[in-house]
Formats: C-alpha cells, structure tokens, sequence
C-alpha cells in the first residue's frame, strides 16, 4: 500500500509553537485544541477492506473504490506475512475466492453500454453480489479528509496490538508525512481493549436478541417520540415550561404535540426530531456494516472481529442471486475451508494476521443509538432502488418499526422518486412507479 498525494495545512504552525515555548508535556485535550484547526488530506492506495473499514469507523470524510462499481481482479489482494507454507496456502484460498468471484460475475458475450444490468451478467450474479465470496485481503483505494485532532484517534488505533499487522505499512508511511514534533505528542499505545470482557458483559444481552431469523431489533427508545419532539419544539418558542405545558394538555399531550412536531418540521426545522432517539440490534454481512459505517451520526457499539472469527457456527450471508444458481455449494464449500485456515492463522500467529481472512459474506452484529433526523436522511438513501439489496432490505424493516412509533417523524425517510422528484440522475433506477407502488400500499397498511 502507499500514501499518496498528502496535504496538509497548519501542522508546521503547531508543531512550531511546540517547539518554540518551552511549555513542556501538555494534555490530550490541549493538543486536541491546538490541532482541531489544521487539515489533513491523503489518499491510501492499496489498503486492504479490513483497514479501510477501521478507519471508515474514525467518521472522519471519505470517498473509497466501490466494489459495487468496479470489478476486482485476481492480483486484487494483500497477505499478511506468513511462513512459505502457509503463505502458498492463504494464496491459494485466496486465489480461488478470486476465480469463484469471476466466474459468478462473468458476463454475457457481446458490447452492451455504461454499468452492466443483472441481465448483462451470464448466471444473473452482478459484481455486487459475487463480491460476497472475497476476503477483506482485497485490495481498495480511499481518500481522507479530516481535521488534525483526529490524529489521535488514528493513531490509537494504529496502536491497538491487535491491528498492529494489519496497519504495520500504513502507519510508517503516514508518520513520514506528519512533522516529528506531532507525531511525538499522538498516542503511542491503546488501552481500549482495557475493558472489553466487562463491555461485552454489558452488551451481551442486548447482542444476544440480534439473531439471522430476526436481524434487526428495536431495543430500547425515548418512550414517546411525537410528544419529545412537539414538547421539545415549544421550549423555542413559549415562556412556560415543558412541565407547564404537559399540565395544561392533559390527556392530549400527545396529539397536540405531533401536530406540533408536523408543523414546525414542515418549516424545515428538521433538528427538532434530534430529540427522539432510539436504540436498534442489527446483523448484518461486513459488506453492509462497512456501509453502514459511512453514516457518522450514529453511535454503535459492534462486536470484536475475532468473536465472528471464532464464531465457526455463524452463517454467513449468502445473496440470493447466488443461492438460486449452480454456484451455492462451491460458495459455501470455499466458505469452510477458508474459515478453518483463519482459525489456524489466528492460533499460529495472532488476530490481526487473521483479519484479513475474514470474509465479505461474514455476519457481525451490532447495537446503534441514533436519532429520528439522522434515521430520516439514512433510510432515504438507503430505502432506494440504487442502495444495495442488503442495506436496503434492513433499511425498510427499520422503517417499518420506526413507523409505528411515529408517522410525522419518519415520513420523509423515504426514495427521493416518492416524495417528488428521482434525483439519482443517470443513475436512476428508471422504476420510480413501480417504488411509489410499493411504498403507498406500505404508508397505508
Ligand atoms: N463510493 C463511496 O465512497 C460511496 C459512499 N457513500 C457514502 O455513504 C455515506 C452516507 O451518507 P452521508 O449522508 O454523507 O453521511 P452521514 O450519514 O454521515 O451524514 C448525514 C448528513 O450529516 C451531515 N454530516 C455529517 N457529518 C458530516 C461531515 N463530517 N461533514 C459534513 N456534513 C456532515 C451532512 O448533512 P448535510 O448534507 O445536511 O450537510 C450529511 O448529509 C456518504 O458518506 C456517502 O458518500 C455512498 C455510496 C458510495
Ligand atoms: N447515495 C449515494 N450513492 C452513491 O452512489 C454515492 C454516494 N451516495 N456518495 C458519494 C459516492 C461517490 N459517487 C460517485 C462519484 C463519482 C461519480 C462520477 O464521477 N461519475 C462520472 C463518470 C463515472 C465513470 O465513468 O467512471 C459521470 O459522469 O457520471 C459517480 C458517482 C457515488 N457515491
Ligand atoms: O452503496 C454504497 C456504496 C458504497 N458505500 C461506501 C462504503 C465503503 O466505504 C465504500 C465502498 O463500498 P462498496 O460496498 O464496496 O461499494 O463506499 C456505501 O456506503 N454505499
């Protein structure tokens, strides 16, 4: 991998006053002040997808090499160092992902024009499902931008023991880039995993609702959205007080506060729904968790790598386009044999020589806060036609919890094609009759 075209502004400046008052060791927080000014830009060429989906989870601004949009080829990986033995085997393993992967996704002979349709494809498999049967080892390329505080953050987890293999290049690369006097001030070591068992106490029983019969769970939330939210918006507006004005609605507190909400965010005073929130269990393939990293809003507790990793009872999420064809059991056979080569991995040389093993069609669970405005940019994109199956197929079961806690707060969380115009362009999905369709008759349920 390599660290291209790198930017910067403001790190001299700070790394000059560093250098230039003797003011000794300052805290985190005082190095964090003086960095959250500055701008960092690079692009990492060649990461693997296990790197790239960490460092999606910093929330910082990216723009990655989709796999939905580009198809792999069979050089398209990096292996972590291995003894010759096992290295000719992971190479192996990962060679025959790669040629299950083509074979899925060959194309029909003759020239059709722009991105293939599923009709364009000999067994109906697209890219973006075959691409379900390759390692995170792949190969991607990602642009980053991001304020300089959040160097700490990077190089904690640069830090962490068990990333240590998977960052090892990157980071070099990126302390060459950065001025000395910064570097000596980011965290050199991460205790993050201090805690974790007792976490994972914490969460076990949340995690333990989320199961593939029903990946996503509601599980905890304000107890009445509507009156959150039309309550929340007259603290704006009114002299008395929430609880005055509870008191003086009595029994219709909640309908006059959903009247309320629906008129102030007809105005365009979306902020207001922030106040609702709630708590949702999810399961999902690390295709979609990856996606679903890109939304920064919300706060998700995810489960460690190494639990899916000897989790060898999991099934992995298999797209349907695949399960209808002659390509299943190889698909799950590869499947087996690559799960038990990454258990040996992790045995002989540690987790982070094994993440790389680990697969798109791996299932991780999660829990997520989020917020009902948040909620509502989220599902519309994801509710679309031009989002991928997975995350849209989780993105309307969302929707569809959501919408018997509220109507008003969640009503634009849908297509931009149902509210009034497509606006995916050249990309749109030209079936917008058919999604207005499909929504109305939800809406009316
Ligand atoms: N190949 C790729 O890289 C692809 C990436 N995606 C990505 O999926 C992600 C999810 O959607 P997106 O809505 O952006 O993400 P978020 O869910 O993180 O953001 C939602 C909204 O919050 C605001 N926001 C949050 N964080 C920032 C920030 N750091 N800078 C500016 N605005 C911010 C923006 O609001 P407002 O717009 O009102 O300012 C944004 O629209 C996107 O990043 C999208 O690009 C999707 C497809 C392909
Ligand atoms: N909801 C959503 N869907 C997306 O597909 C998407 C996002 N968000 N956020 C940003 C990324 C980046 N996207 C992009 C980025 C560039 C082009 C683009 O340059 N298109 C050119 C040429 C494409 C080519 O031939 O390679 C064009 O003219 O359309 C398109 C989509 C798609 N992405
Ligand atoms: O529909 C999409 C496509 C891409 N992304 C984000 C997620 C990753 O950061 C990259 C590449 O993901 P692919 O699934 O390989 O396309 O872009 C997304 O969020 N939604």
């Amino acid at each position: 991998m390599k660290i291209t075209n790198f930017e910067q502004t403001g790190l001299e400046r700070v790394a000059m006053w560093l250098d230039s008052y003797e003011i000794g060791q300052l805290d985190e927080q005082a190095y964090k002040d003086a960095l959250r000014t500055t701008n960092i830009f690079f692009v990492a060429e060649g990461i693997n997808r296990i790197a790239s989906t960490l460092l999606c989870e910093l929330k910082a601004s990216y723009i990655q090499q989709s796999q939905r949009y580009v198809s792999m080829t069979e050089d398209g990986f990096v292996l972590p160092d291995l003894s010759p033995a096992d290295m000719e085997k992971a190479r192996q393993l990962t060679n025959e992902s790669f040629e299950l992967y083509k074979k899925m996704s060959e194309l029909k002979p003759g020239e059709f024009k722009g991105r293939p349709k599923n009709e364009n494809y000999l067994h109906g498999i697209p890219i973006e499902d075959a691409r379900y049967i390759l390692p995170l080892s792949t190969k991607t390329n990602i642009c980053v931008s991001m304020t300089g505080d959040k160097l700490f953050d990077l190089f904690r987890m640069l830090h962490e023991y068990k990333y240590k293999d998977v960052f090892l290049n990157f980071k070099q690369q990126l302390i060459k880039n950065l001025p000395k006097t910064i570097v000596a001030c980011l965290p050199k070591e991460s205790d993050r995993d201090k805690y974790k068992d007792a976490l994972e106490d914490l969460y076990e029983p949340l995690i333990k609702q989320i199961t593939p019969a029903k990946p996503m769970v509601l599980l905890d939330r304000f107890a009445n959205l509507d009156l959150q939210v039309g309550l929340g918006a007259l603290t704006s507006t009114q002299s008395k007080t929430s609880s005055e004005i509870l008191a003086a609605w009595g029994d219709d507190a909640t309908d006059k506060a959903r009247k309320i909400a629906d008129r102030v965010l007809g105005y365009g005073h979306y902020s207001i729904a922030e106040q609702a929130r709630t708590t949702f269990g999810m399961m999902c393939s690390l295709v979609t968790y990856h996606q679903q990293v890109r939304h920064r809003l919300p706060e998700t507790f995810r489960e460690d790598l190494l639990s899916i990793l000897l989790d060898i009872e999991r099934p992995v999420l298999v797209p349907t386009t695949i399960k209808d064809s002659a390509f299943y059991e190889p698909f799950l056979q590869l499947i087996e044999k690559i799960k038990a080569f990454r258990i040996y991995v992790y045995e002989t040389y540690g987790q982070d020589k094994a993440y790389p093993f680990l697969l798109n069609a791996d299932q991780i669970k999660m829990v997520t806060s989020t917020n009902a405005r948040m909620d509502a940019i989220m599902l519309a994109e994801r509710t679309c036609m031009n989002a991928q199956w997975e995350i849209r197929q989780l993105a309307i079961e969302k929707l569809n919890i959501l919408r018997e806690l509220s109507d008003v707060l969640y009503e634009k969380a849908l297509p931009s094609c149902v509210l009034g115009k497509c606006k995916e362009g050249k990309l749109s999905c030209g079936q917008q009759a058919q999604v207005k369709e499909y929504f109305a008759i939800r809406n009316e349920s």
